[in-house]
């Protein structure tokens, strides 16, 4: 993969905002698009298949690790995700800048890979903070929530293998924080 376009890898508990400020960060720059992941989760209500994710089953998504399309997978809180080598290599080879929205053993690949991602991190102002928004967010089962709290110690504690570290308490003042990074990155 040669091109010259920027590879972002964007990680960070669920329910810390990275939706939320990732579709502020892609309405601001038209050079960045988004590699849109596979995953084996149902999709939630307002998820539509081919925007948020490629919807798969188990089965299509095995057979996509064992043909090598995957650049990258993990489980995550029970389920597959993946990311497209095609897209992100199409992508970066048009020169465009892409951003990955994937979990930190996702993005543990990436960055022992040679496409030298700009990673960042999304941290919430307090763990209780979190798992208000997952409840307010309302997305989620009791049980799915906690799994997802359990998951976010173990993640929020690799934040430091990330370049750039973004809290998201006051919401417009992390937007402007993350799309500083982005500015400065793509410049
Ligand atoms: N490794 C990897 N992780 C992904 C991918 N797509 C999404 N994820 C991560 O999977 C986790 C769960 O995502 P999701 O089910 O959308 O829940 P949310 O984080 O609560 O919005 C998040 O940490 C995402 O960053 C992918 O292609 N690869
Ligand atoms: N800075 C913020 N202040 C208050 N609520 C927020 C903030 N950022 C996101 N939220 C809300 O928190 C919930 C989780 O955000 P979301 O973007 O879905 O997180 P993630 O994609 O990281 O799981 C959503 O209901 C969202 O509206």
């Amino acid at each position: 993969m040669t091109g010259i376009g920027k590879l972002f890898v964007i990680s960070a508990p669920s329910g810390a905002g990275k939706t939320t400020l990732i579709r502020q960060v892609l309405n601001r720059f038209n050079s960045l698009s988004y590699s849109v992941s596979h995953t084996t989760r149902n999709p939630r209500k307002n998820e539509q298949d081919g925007r948020d994710y490629f919807f798969i089953s188990t089965e299509a998504f095995e057979q996509k690790i064992d043909q090598g399309d995957l650049l990258e997978w993990a489980k995550v809180h029970d389920n597959y995700y993946g990311t497209s080598m095609e897209i992100v290599k199409k992508t970066l080879d048009k020169g465009l800048n892409l951003l990955l929205d994937i979990d930190v053993q996702g993005a543990g690949q990436i960055m022992a890979s040679d496409l030298d991602p700009v990673t960042i991190f999304i941290m919430p102002p307090s763990f209780e903070i979190l798992s208000q928004r997952l409840e307010c967010r309302g997305t989620d089962s009791k049980n799915v929530i906690s799994r997802r709290l359990e998951n976010a110690k173990f993640e929020m504690a690799q934040k430091d293998r990330y370049q750039h570290v973004v809290i998201n308490d006051d919401l417009d003042e992390a937007i402007e924080a993350l799309c500083l990074i982005f500015e400065k990155e793509m410049a």
